[in-house]
């Protein structure tokens, strides 16, 4: 089916908003993002002007509408491009993935990120970062994942594979109003499994550049590097690129200097990966790629060239997480047997999604109905994964 075919084919899917009280998109907004920057406001000392730019922020992404950024901000012509069919709307009138960005954007700018001064640069999420890192419960996940370098080749990846997936579970920004969440059983369902495909992907000696799209530090990021690991020690492919995020994003988002912070955890606890990954960086076969896309309001759809262009050249993009399907897919409310082939006919490139599911949206899963009928709990909280996979 050629592109155009494809776009045809798929249902008109309107955008998702916030603006049912009560409903899961409306309590992100509603009580998550202020219990957000409560978090934040009490993890540095910052000086008043700060506290009272979060406690304003909290009052207006709450019950205020959407305004500008301040003008003199370094992106200011960019988000008032973004913005201008938003401004002066409830931000719960706007589509949800556009509300949640700007919440981030507007977070940054009431702790000065960007602004000259001392404050400049601090990512105001550190404290749950390190406090996961340090967590000793991660010790049994690593020596768990250090048995594998024994395996054959093909369960090496099977096994990475379900712990990148699976290490996506519990987030920090859902385990600020579900702390439960990292406890709760895990549950082998997968709604959608195109694993086999995935290991034709990647067989032993087919070489290649494999982009692996990160979402959050800490806990996810640790079996991303053994899945990095694995393909490369494998041969599974000759390349990787981990993208990350440029800037401190939906709380837990894994940025550069949380990729240097595995790398130390990683040092005592299994220095032999540890030294395998900082070679792969040092000889330019694992890079790390930061574009500011990935910070930006706007789905893959409006991918920029040069990100285009990479995944273009790969034989396969891994994008994990939730917030990167929505961004794969459109956050939209479409039927769920919606062809995921369809929705991402557009991408350059073959692309897979590992994703645990903590938001409604959801392609490319034909059986779901028997779990829709008992609610929408089961797409929210975690417990449900999805590999989905266009060649
Ligand atoms: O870390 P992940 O898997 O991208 O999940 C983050 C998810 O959390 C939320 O912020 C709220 O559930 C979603 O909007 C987002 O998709």
């Amino acid at each position: 089916m050629s592109e155009a075919d494809h776009a045809r084919a798929l249902p008109d899917a309107p955008p998702i908003l916030s603006d049912v009280p009560g409903s899961f998109t409306w309590r992100v907004l509603h009580d998550r993002h202020p219990a957000i920057i409560a978090q934040v406001s009490g993890a540095f000392p910052y000086p008043p002007r700060i506290r009272q730019a979060l406690a304003r922020l909290a009052q207006d992404a709450v019950a205020g509408v959407v305004e500008p950024l301040p003008a003199d901000a370094h992106d200011a012509a960019d988000w008032a491009r973004w913005s201008a069919p938003y401004l002066g709307m409830s931000w719960y009138d706007v589509p949800f993935l556009w509300a949640e960005n700007y919440f981030y954007r507007r977070l940054l700018e009431a702790v000065e990120y960007f602004r000259p001064g001392p404050w400049r640069g601090l990512d105001p999420f550190t404290p749950q970062k390190s406090a996961e890192l340090a967590d000793p419960a991660l010790d049994a996940d690593l020596a768990a994942l250090a048995g594998l370098t024994t395996r054959p080749a093909e369960e090496q990846l099977t096994a990475a594979v379900d712990a990148a997936l699976w290490g996506n579970r519990a987030d920090l920004a859902t385990r600020v109003s579900d702390p439960e969440a990292e406890h709760r059983k895990q549950a082998s369902d997968l709604v959608a499994d195109d694993s086999a495909v995935l290991r034709r992907l990647l067989a032993p000696g087919t070489g290649g550049t494999v982009c692996l799209v990160a979402d959050n530090a800490g806990r996810e990021l640790i079996p991303d590097l053994v899945l990095v690991d694995v393909l490369l020690r494998n041969r599974l492919a000759d390349r990787v690129e981990l993208h990350l995020k440029p800037q401190p994003y939906f709380v837990s988002d894994a940025m550069l200097h949380d990729l240097l912070s595995c790398l130390r955890r990683l040092a005592d606890a299994e220095p032999a990966l540890r030294e395998r990954l900082w070679t792969a960086l040092d000889d330019g076969s694992l890079e790390v790629v930061t574009d500011p896309f990935y910070c930006e309001p706007l789905s893959y759809h409006d991918l920029p060239g040069d990100l285009a262009a990479r995944f273009r050249a790969a034989k396969l993009t891994i994008v994990k997480g939730d917030l990167n399907y929505r961004r794969l897919v459109g956050d939209r409310h479409w039927p769920a047997h919606t062809p995921f082939d369809a929705v991402t006919a557009y991408f350059p490139g073959a692309v897979a999604a590992l994703r645990t599911l903590k938001s409604e949206v959801l392609v490319g899963a034909p059986d779901v109905a028997a779990l829709d009928a008992a609610g929408v709990g089961w797409r929210l909280d975690g417990t449900h994964g999805l590999i989905q996979v266009r060649v």
